[in-house]
């Protein structure tokens, strides 16, 4: 197959984790025979520094002639002072939109090997596989007015019908793939948006009568997800509850650097980044874990372009690597040996190429 993706590799570890999925994804290429043309793109600081704007026009152009786009992160403290409309999250947050990439799927998979650097119980830990789907183009990110006076600051959270429906139909669709449990999570005690929230929560479960479905509010939510995370399957939420449950439940994996996410609309066109930002306090060091931005990858190939087994092969890797005990700085415990972004994306390398080499000698005596 051949497949034209947009890399925007943006800022701090961005580069660096993009460069080690890309490096991934090469190997897939040959070993599957597939084409992928990699063009690169400027988002975030590092496009206000060439062209004053956080999401140039060349950027969306490019974006809009490929299959998929892999964007690494965006910010850093050497743009926190400018004005908010040229501000890098405003690129992100504007890429977005632009392609109306309403669900946000954010995967959470305890891996045993990780669970030392987990600050939870390993019993607790263990068996976790959830997904949270985010909804990404409402809420609060989005709603008018949002303006700042001297002395005050306004910023509005707005929810139509129509986006409720859609993210809760995606998050039905994909609980129909897993273990058929959802999770909508609110602040129906507070908040309007909640409550219509639930409302349409309580009208479209009736089209899914095999889906298990609980209300939980937010701040509870926040609870369990640290006291009983096995008890979730998927959890479907607004716009800035899921950006914060997401950081929170990274917790449980033992680092932020090993969740991917893809963010979609209806068409199977995506974007795909790390959960994690551009880490200013580890850039340029070498140190960045680059597991999300590979898994962000392998979510690529598996929900825009329909390679569920080239995906899985790439997971499969990654876990093994860490079985293997290969860690990078945010995972590795006293004593380990502490790999660089460069040579754990090495691991993965040899590993998918022992896998080849173990295909051709099954197929050999098969
Ligand atoms: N999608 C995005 O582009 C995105 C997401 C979140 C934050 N941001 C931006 O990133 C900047 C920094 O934000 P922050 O510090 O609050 O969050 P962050 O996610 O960048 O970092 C939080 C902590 O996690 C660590 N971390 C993050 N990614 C890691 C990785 N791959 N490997 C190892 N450790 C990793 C960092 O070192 C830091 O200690 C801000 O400008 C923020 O707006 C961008
Ligand atoms: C950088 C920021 C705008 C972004 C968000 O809040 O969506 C980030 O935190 C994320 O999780 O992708
Ligand atoms: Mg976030």
């Amino acid at each position: 197959m051949e497949k034209r993706v947009a890399v925007l590799p943006g800022d701090g570890v961005g580069p660096e984790v993009i460069e080690a999925a890309v490096k991934i994804l090469q190997v897939i290429e040959r070993r599957f025979n597939h084409t992928f043309k990699f063009t690169h793109g400027l988002i975030g600081g590092s496009a206000i520094d060439k062209h004053g704007n956080p999401l140039p026009n060349e950027t969306i152009a490019l974006c809009e002639e490929s299959d998929a786009v892999l964007l690494g992160a965006v910010g850093g403290p050497k743009w926190d002072q400018s004005p908010s409309e040229i501000r890098p999250e405003k690129g992100l947050l504007a890429i977005r939109k632009h392609f109306g990439l309403f669900a946000n799927l954010r995967p959470v998979k305890a891996v045993p090997s990780l669970l030392q650097a987990s600050p939870l119980k390993e019993e607790v830990a263990k068996n976790v596989d959830l997904l949270i789907v985010r909804e990404l183009t409402g809420g609060l990110y989005f709603g008018e007015p949002s303006r700042r006076t001297e002395n005050s600051a306004v910023d509005t959270l707005v929810y139509t019908r129509e986006e409720i429906e859609r993210i809760v139909e995606k998050a039905f669709e994909l609980a129909r793939l897993r273990r058929g449990k959802v999770a909508s999570v609110d602040k129906a005690n507070v908040l309007q948006t909640s409550k219509l929230w639930r409302e349409v929560v309580e009208e479209k479960k009736k089209g899914y009568p095999d889906i298990e479905v609980e209300h939980m509010l937010v701040d509870s939510t926040a609870m369990k997800l640290i006291t009983n995370p096995g008890a979730f399957d998927v959890i479907v939420t607004e716009n800035m509850f899921g950006d914060i449950l997401s950081d929170e439940a990274s917790v449980i994996t033992g680092s932020l650097g090993v969740l991917p996410s893809a963010s979609l609309r209806s068409d199977g066109f995506g974007l795909y980044e790390p959960v994690h930002g551009s880490a200013p306090d580890i850039a340029g060091q070498g140190k960045a874990n680059p597991a999300a931005a590979i898994l962000s990858a392998a979510m690529m190939l598996k929900y825009s372009f329909g390679m569920d087994t080239e995906a899985a092969v790439i997971e499969e890797a990654v876990n093994a690597v860490f079985e293997d005990g290969f860690f990078t700085a945010d995972l590795a415990m006293e004593g380990q040996r502490v790999l660089s972004t460069k040579e754990w994306t090495d691991k993965v390398v040899n590993e998918l190429d022992i896998q080849s080499v173990s295909d051709c000698i099954m197929y050999t005596y098969a």
